[in-house]
This record gives C-alpha cells, structure tokens and sequence, in this order.
C-alpha cells in the first residue's frame, strides 16, 4: 500500500490514470493544482482530447494557515462518504466520487468544469432560475433519508458514529458561534465596522440565542449534513447545480445545510447594492428574495411528502409531530442563517460577495446589513412562522 504523501501534480496525474477507465490507454495526460478553497489540494488532470477528472487530496494541515494548524486527513474520507452517500439519494445534485484511496487521503472525482461556481456568478449578477428548486430538493432527499424518519434506531446510530467529525466540527463550532463574538484573534473585521464588532462582544441577549444554537449544533443528530453548504459549494449552470466539499460533512441539525444556504443568499442580497448599481441591485435583490421564499417552500413541501409517505419509525408517522419538527427546523434554520451572516463578516472565512465591493463604505454599509440581518434572524427565529415574515423581516432590517 502507498505510503501518504503530498502530491504533487505528476503523483496526481498518476492516481487518477490508475483509478480510471476514462483516459484510455497511455493516452497524453497533463495534471495542474488550482484549489481555492481552505483546506485541500485540488487537482485537474486532463487528456488531449479534452476528457478531465478531479484529483482532490486532504492535507495535514489547514492550507490557507499553513502548518502551524494541524488538521486531519480522515476529513478526506468523511468527505468521500458523505459524497457517496448523498449521491446515493440525490445523484443529480451531487458530484459523483469515483475513487477514493483512505492511505493517500485523496479523492477521483468528476469534474464539473461544464458549470460555474455559485458564488462567483452571483457576485457577477448571474442568476439561475432553477437554483432553489433543485437545492431544495437536494436538501430534501440528502437530510430525509439519513434521519430518524428512515433510519432504525441501531442503524442510525451505526451512521452516527461512522460519520462522528470532531477537528472539523470544532472549525466550525468555534468559526460560527464563539468567535465572532468575542475578540478572537482568528477575526478579520474590517476597520470601519469595528465598533459595531465590538457591540457583539458585549452583546448578552445575542449571545446568549447562539449559545442555543450551538448547544443544537453540537447535540442534535437529526440527519447526515454535508456540514458547509455555501455558495462557494455549489456549482452551477443553466440546467442543473450540483454540490461538492463535504468534509464538514456529520450528523446535526437539519436547519444547519438548510440555513447555511439561506445565509449565503442572504449575504449576496445585502452586498447588492456595493455591487452593482441600483437598478440591477433591486433586480438581483428580487431574485433572491424569490429563491430564498421557494427554497424554503420547496424543501418544506418535499420534506413534509416524504415524511408522510415514507416514515418506517411508527411512532414519528404522527402528523402532528411532522408539523411540529418542521416548524422547528425553520426556526433552527433562520438562526443558523444568522449565525452565517454574521460569521462571514467579522470571522475568519470572509467570503467574495462582500469583499469584491471596492469602495470600503459601500463595503462597511453591507457589512453593517448582514450583521443587523444575522441579529434579526438569530433572535426572532422562534417567532418567524412564516416565509412572508421572514421577507418582510430581510427588507426592513437592511433598508
Ligand atoms: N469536482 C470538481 N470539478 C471542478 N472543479 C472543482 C471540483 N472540486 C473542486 N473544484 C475546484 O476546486 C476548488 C476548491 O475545491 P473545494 O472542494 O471547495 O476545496 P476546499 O475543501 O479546500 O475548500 C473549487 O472552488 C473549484 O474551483
Ligand atoms: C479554516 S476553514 C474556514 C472555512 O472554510 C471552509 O470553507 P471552504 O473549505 O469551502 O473554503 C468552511 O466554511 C470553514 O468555516
């Protein structure tokens, strides 16, 4: 067996012709590293003809700190699992693995170089017509059917154990919900919105809901969650989206995949007027507003069929109950969405739709939106019953 070691783009090139049929034989290969992300080395390894697959290998270290923050490579096979698993419920919305090798830490997968990366299009103004519908139902099928309402008892907890994430939980256990609001030295707040940073330290009541929602993240295996559905997870096109970067991947709470995409809509939607200019912002603005409204409709709908057509567990076949989880799961949701807005703006990991605004007030006038929408959402979750609340909420906190 092959000993683990960083690859370079020829160890790459290699791994990938001999984990798959798709090159033919000795044909020309040529292998390049262009991850962006945080953590990984990614790989794109090509032939002359144009047929390409993804090598993407777990370092032993966080990649954009460096050695200095150790982290380990079992993520890479948390990431192929939950990859594997979830491309078992939702194939079309999940990027296909085709080979992983646990002593290398490293992953063949396909490559989705025909769609585009969410984030970026939507800093560019793009917008997808199909994004909500299908993330809902990616979201619908992939939490459904690795929770409780399938699962049996023994099984289930088989899974939990399977997929228990300690190092990467604790990224973002203290990323989302200690961080920001205290004066950690892991924070990158931006001058201009300094003071209002350190209202959040001070900020009791705040704090005190996201304590709530962390004690939920860290003690509520509802469902398998791919653990980081952002925009920067999402790849895209005109037809179809799929999802990739499952390393965060565990068993939480539901409303944590279906707020994180919330909050990633929510944050373009407050950088929109940085971005672009008015007439386009309020265009791009009623886009979103329209996708967060389906997204949750649509995953709300599916999630309510599916359990009412295909629970084992008798007990939770009670409709009352149904209703009941449901409910929570928005109230949970909103507040993770929360906790994203505010995490992307005074964190660590700061994201393109507000650092792409050049002009540093237009930029600190955003910010200043996502932390008062990210406060909102957090402390009147409970009380959001509806959609329409919850979009009338987003436009009068953010005039
Ligand atoms: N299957 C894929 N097809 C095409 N590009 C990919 C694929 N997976 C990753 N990438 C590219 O690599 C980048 C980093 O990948 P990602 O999985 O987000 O890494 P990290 O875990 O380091 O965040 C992505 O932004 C994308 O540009
Ligand atoms: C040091 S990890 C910071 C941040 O990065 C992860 O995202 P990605 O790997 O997709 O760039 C995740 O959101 C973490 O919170």
């Amino acid at each position: 067996m092959t000993a683990y070691h960083i690859f370079t783009p020829d160890d790459a090139l290699r791994f990938a012709d001999q984990h798959s049929e798709l090159f033919g034989d000795h044909s020309k290969l040529s292998a390049v590293e262009f991850g962006d992300g945080n953590l990984n080395l990614v790989f794109r390894v090509s032939n002359d003809k144009g047929t390409s697959l993804i090598v993407k290998q777990a370092l032993p270290y966080a990649r954009c700190v460096g050695e200095s923050w150790p982290l380990s490579t079992d993520r890479a096979r948390i990431e192929a699992e939950v990859l594997q698993q979830h491309g078992r419920f939702c194939p079309q919305h999940t990027v296909e693995v085709l080979h992983f090798e646990p002593a290398l830490s490293a992953i063949l997968m396909e490559d989705l170089k025909q769609y585009q990366i969410l984030r970026s299009e939507l800093v560019k103004g793009k917008t997808f017509a199909h994004l909500a519908s299908q993330m809902a139902t990616y979201l619908a099928q992939t939490l459904f059917y690795s929770s409780d309402f399938v699962l049996s008892g023994p099984v289930k907890k088989a899974a939990v154990a399977r997929f228990i994430n300690p190092e990467l939980c604790l990224i973002t256990e203290d990323l989302f919900f200690t961080d920001p609001y205290c004066n950690h030295e892991r924070n990158t707040i931006h001058a201009l919105i300094l003071p209002r940073a350190r209202q959040l330290w001070q900020d009791e009541e705040l704090q005190a809901e996201v304590a709530a929602l962390k004690a939920d993240f860290l003690s509520k295996p509802q469902a398998l969650l791919h653990g980081d559905v952002h925009s920067g997870s999402i790849f895209i096109n005109a037809d179809n989206c799929k999802v990739i970067d499952a390393e965060f991947g565990f068993y939480g709470p539901i409303g944590f995949d279906v707020g994180s995409l919330l909050g990633n809509l929510l944050l373009n939607y407050v950088a929109c007027p940085g971005l672009f200019a008015p007439e386009q912002a309020e265009q791009q603005q009623a886009y979103l507003l329209a996708q967060v409204r389906e997204l949750w409709q649509q995953f709300a709908a599916q999630f309510s069929q599916l359990m009412a057509s295909e629970t084992q567990d008798s007990a939770l076949q009670n409709s009352r109950y149904q209703q009941h989880f449901l409910q929570q799961v928005l109230a949970d949701s909103l507040g993770y969405a929360g906790c994203e807005l505010i995490r992307r703006t005074v964190g660590l990991a700061h994201v393109a739709d507000l650092e792409k605004i050049t002009d540093a007030k237009k930029r600190a006038e955003a910010e200043l939106r996502a932390i008062e929408l990210g406060r909102a959402l957090i402390m009147q979750r409970a009380k959001l019953a509806q959609m329409d609340a919850v979009l009338t909420l987003v436009q009068q906190v953010t005039v």
